[in-house]
């Protein structure tokens, strides 16, 4: 009686797939079977490339059972790994992946303290609101992303460098409840930072996406002064909840803040307000008020661009030793009017959900 190509099916129907755990006819690996008029048996098993080396007992066993066959001749089986061959590319437009903005993980919110002009004080505004926030409870990160004037690691009276276990992720710094991270603390102290846009960018990126930030209700951001490549590549790359505008009254320093303002609505970073700072002097010794820098000048600007004036801190000697001796006013001297200024604002910002 000679061997048919059924007789031969049903045998190989007694060999286990290791990987289906059914028989291997039924997992659809045997190809290409003939029987030859002399009784010669070849075929082929198929068998996906990533588990090619669990079939080799298969083949060994498909081939003995079929030598087992009456009246068999030859056996040969070869055993191929052929991976599937790829869908030709789709030619149809596709819609990108959103490059957008970004929500960091982990952080809930982001705020920016912005200034148009140097040197008004929005690094004292942020470590102080920083403080302030994190007094009240809430789980509070500071950036300093002023990467020409980094200044939080001495507001703060952090130092060192920060570790980096793992050589990819960089462990951020902590000091008065704030979790913070400079290009300062990357840095040797008296080195000028002289870079070009592209490393701006690539610097303000590690920071938000590299340092192990942790969960965190706000995430205050302390920019540069001006409107440059630091401000836009945050705007781009990270989704800000908004933008809280520093400036003294002065009308350099107001014309500078405006163009800040207008960038910002560019950008479409909400506004949060305006923070008028140095705003008065009041003498540490005859309590004798005068307006160094003018008086009232961003509550009118506020109102004129129709954002809230959120505060008016007083020029005061207090703020100034406090923010140089590592330790912002309001941890210093919680209970002065200077830091009742910051502290009010840390509330005003709880309460309308910013921070
Ligand atoms: N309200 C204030 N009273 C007294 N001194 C202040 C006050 N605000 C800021 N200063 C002091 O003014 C100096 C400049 O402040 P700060 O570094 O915060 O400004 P900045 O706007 O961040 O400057 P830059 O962006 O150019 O680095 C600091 O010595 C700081 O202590």
């Amino acid at each position: 009686m000679s061997l048919t190509r059924d007789d031969v099916l049903t045998v190989l129907k007694t060999v286990t797939d290791p990987v289906t755990e059914t028989d291997i006819m039924a997992a659809g690996l045997v190809k290409a079977l003939t029987v030859s008029d002399t009784q010669d048996v070849r075929f082929v098993i198929e068998v996906p490339p990533s588990q090619a080396q669990l079939y080799a007992d298969v083949q060994t066993a498909a081939e003995a059972a079929v030598k087992a066959m009456a009246g068999v001749g030859t056996v040969s089986v070869v055993l191929t790994a052929h991976s599937t061959p790829a869908a030709p590319p789709d030619l149809k437009p596709q819609k990108s992946a959103p490059t957008g903005p970004q929500k960091i993980p982990g952080i809930d919110r982001i705020v920016a303290i912005a200034s148009g002009k140097g040197g008004v004080g929005k690094s004292t505004v942020a470590a102080n609101i920083a403080c302030a926030l994190a007094a009240e409870g809430r789980r509070v990160g500071l950036l300093d992303a002023d990467v020409y004037g980094p200044s939080q690691p001495r507001m703060l009276g952090v130092s060192g460098r920060p570790a980096s276990p793992d050589g990819k992720t960089i462990l951020p710094m902590r000091n008065f409840g704030v979790t913070m991270m400079s290009i300062g603390l990357m840095t040797n102290d008296d080195q000028a930072v002289v870079w070009r846009g592209p490393m701006l960018m690539g610097a303000l990126q590690q920071m938000m996406n590299q340092v192990q930030w942790g969960a965190l209700d706000v995430l205050i951001v302390d920019l540069p002064p001006g409107t440059g490549d630091v401000q836009m590549t945050l705007a781009q790359k990270a989704q800000v909840d908004g933008a809280i505008v520093v400036s003294t009254p002065q009308d350099v320093a107001l014309m500078d803040a405006r163009k800040g303002i207008d960038m910002f609505n560019q950008l479409g970073t909400p506004i949060l307000g305006m923070i008028e700072n140095m705003s008065t002097h009041i003498c540490s010794k005859c309590g004798h008020e005068e307006h160094v820098f003018g008086h009232g000048g961003v509550a009118s600007e506020a109102a004129k661009l129709n954002v809230p004036l959120l505060a008016e801190i007083p020029l005061h000697l207090d703020i100034r030793m406090a923010a140089d001796g590592g330790a912002p006013i309001v941890v210093s001297k919680p209970d002065s009017p200077q830091a009742e200024a910051f502290r009010a604002v840390a509330r005003a910002l709880i309460a309308d959900g910013k921070a």
